[in-house]
């Protein structure tokens, strides 16, 4: 078996058409969604990420401020500056790049973003929110992954999927979301005893930890889909996932690469976020109250 490729690429592109034609509907009715990201500090991949969603909501027609502040802004000064972008009534989507500087609280940081205009999907409403399947905007990394499966007619239903690694961003999420399409998901983690023993029996092996070329053909069955979330160096410094992407490739029956596949989406899934948000606010009167 060799499997098939998963296009994060391509996918993303169809999602950013069809953002684009909403950025449209929405102009025609007199609102231009606006995303205020907000960096703090030097890190040069946060620097590359923010520049690239900065870029991608200018070309889909949308407003985008990117608000830089240096490493040592102090906490109550980003809270100050989170609340104002609550306020500001042309910007539907608000989104701290993480990671923060060890000074700052990311926890309180995330509590001071409006719910409404959470397009990280991280604040703790959106959060519960997903967890019992109500409406919400759902956390960009997770939802991503989703797309691609339902892009690619792999249905979670019924389905084991081991999910490997249990961040707040992408592992915690992801598995809940299946949850909510019936699959049944198993968390792994650094304390889980005989990892191959759960993922030889997963039918679905997402890995978000962070570790080079982790998951190999050994730790799965034969047929599984592989969604790898990692994004590493490996020893030649090339970008490279957790997975053995060359190892993997005759006994998966889907994977994503990386480059190309997850990462793509988490860019995608923001843009549809900050236009939802947009939209959402259109369906509510003067009072707040949704119509
Ligand atoms: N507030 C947030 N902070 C962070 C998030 C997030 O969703 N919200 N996620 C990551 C970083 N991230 C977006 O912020 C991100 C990471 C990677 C990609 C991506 O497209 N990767 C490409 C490769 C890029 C490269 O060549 O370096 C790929 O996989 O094809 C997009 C967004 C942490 N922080």
């Amino acid at each position: 078996m060799t499997a098939t490729v998963i296009d994060g690429k391509a996918v993303s592109l169809k999602i950013k058409e069809q953002v684009q034609m909403r950025v449209e509907t929405l102009k025609q009715q007199g609102v231009v969604p606006g995303l205020a990201v907000v960096l703090v500090g030097d890190n040069s991949a946060s620097l590359t990420y923010v520049k690239n969603k900065q870029k991608t909501c200018e070309a889909l027609g949308m407003r985008s401020d990117l608000l830089q502040f240096p490493e040592s802004m102090a906490e109550a000064d980003l809270l100050s500056t989170i609340d104002k972008l609550n306020n500001d009534p042309g910007i539907h989507g608000i989104l701290v790049q993480l990671p923060l500087p060890s000074h700052i609280d990311e926890f309180s940081v995330i509590m001071a973003i409006d719910p409404q205009k959470d397009v990280d999907g991280f604040h703790p409403v959106s959060v519960g929110n997903m967890v019992i399947g109500h409406e919400t905007l759902l956390p960009c990394t997770p939802h991503g992954i989703i797309k691609l499966l339902e892009h690619y007619d792999i249905n979670p239903e019924g389905q084991h999927v081991v999910v490997i690694g249990r961040s707040n961003i992408v592992g915690k999420p992801v598995g809940q979301m299946l949850l909510q399409k019936n699959a049944t998901v198993t968390f792994c983690h650094s304390k889980t005893q005989d990892l191959a023993k759960h993922t030889k029996q997963a039918d679905i092996v997402i890995v978000a930890i962070g570790v080079a070329k982790f998951l190999n053909s050994k730790h799965l069955k034969p047929g599984a889909v592989v969604i790898d979330v990692g994004m590493n160096r490996d020893e030649k410094g090339k970008l490279c996932g957790d997975v053995d992407y060359e190892d993997v490739l005759e006994t998966a029956s889907f994977v994503t690469p990386v480059p190309g596949g997850v990462g793509p989406m988490t860019i995608a899934m923001l843009m549809e976020n900050t236009v939802q948000s947009a939209e959402n606010g259109l369906t509510k009167d003067k009072t707040g109250t949704t119509m």
